[in-house]
């Protein structure tokens, strides 16, 4: 990313054990009993405005967790990133490398580095041709059913077809991929672990599955930075287990829970 623009916060404080470079969205939802048609207007019921975007979300829920936490991102330098900026900061974000331009901000994917040096890569939205160094640089590789799909040609409708396209990608030189499944959990599997395993979640009552992917992201960029000894498998049953708190709730970030929310067995 450019470091065009002004940056948010001069100092520097203590490092952060997960960073993530990505994008910040500002959501305004509008609620309605149906889409409109071209050109037509229609009455919505209500409007809201709440923090979005893939890497600040992730951000968001690694931060709720209690990880140190830092976000590389961009907004412009208007009402919305100000206010953004602003949400950065109540969720303990550091904001170092947060910066505001005139131009327009972009974001379609995110990298998590923690301390290690260990980067967790979630090719969101996904291209069929992506850049070959991300799968080379990726030491855990993260997707939905969708993005799998994109990425490999193949169709993912099980977690038998995860498995396949899991090992495809890894043959594209990741060290770990998972693709999640949405209420299926994930699928998991990495060089030393190649056959496939899959991880159910918890059977829920699902509200609203906005955010969930960013929610499971977050988590698992929380584990890898601060239980690097935990199994991986333990740490996808912990980050399905909080994904699955945040489909019970509307909204993206305001569905992901604080630790102290949650079973003390996950920390
Ligand atoms: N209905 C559900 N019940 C329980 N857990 C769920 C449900 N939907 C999603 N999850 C949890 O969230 C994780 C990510 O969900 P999913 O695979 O749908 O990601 P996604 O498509 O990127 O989500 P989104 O785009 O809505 O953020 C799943 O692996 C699972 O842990
Ligand atoms: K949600």
């Amino acid at each position: 990313m450019a470091a065009s623009g002004e940056p948010c916060r001069p100092g520097r404080g203590e490092a952060a054990a997960v960073v993530v470079v990505g994008s910040c969205m500002t959501d305004l939802v509008s609620l309605a009993h149906r889409l409109p048609k071209t050109g037509e207007t229609i009455h919505g019921h209500k409007f809201f405005i709440g923090f979005g975007g893939k890497g600040a979300n992730q951000c968001v829920q690694a931060a709720r967790l209690g990880a140190k936490t830092s976000l590389v991102c961009k907004v412009g330098k208007d009402s919305f990133g100000n206010n953004y900026i602003e949400n950065l900061k109540q969720n303990d974000i550091s904001t170092e490398f947060a910066y505001q331009t005139k131009d327009a901000a972009t974001g379609t994917a995110s990298i998590i580095v923690n301390n290690e040096v260990k980067t967790l890569f979630n090719p969101a939205p996904a291209i069929a041709d992506l850049d070959p160094q991300f799968y080379t640089l990726s030491d855990v590789f993260c997707c939905n059913e969708s993005e799998a799909e994109i990425l490999t040609g193949l169709t993912v409708g099980s977690p038998a077809d995860a498995g396949k396209a899991a090992l495809m990608l890894m043959g594209r030189g990741c060290q770990v991929v998972i693709v999640t499944l949405g209420a299926g959990g994930c699928v998991m599997l990495s060089q030393t672990e190649p056959t496939p395993k899959h991880i159910p979640t918890e059977t829920v009552k699902a509200v609203d599955t906005t955010g969930a992917g960013d929610s499971f992201v977050g988590a698992l960029a929380f584990y890898l930075a601060y239980y690097p000894h935990l199994s991986l498998e333990e740490m996808l049953k912990r980050s399905n287990f909080i994904a699955a708190v945040s489909v019970q709730a509307a909204g993206t970030q305001s569905s992901y829970p604080y630790r102290k929310d949650l079973p003390i067995h996950l920390f």
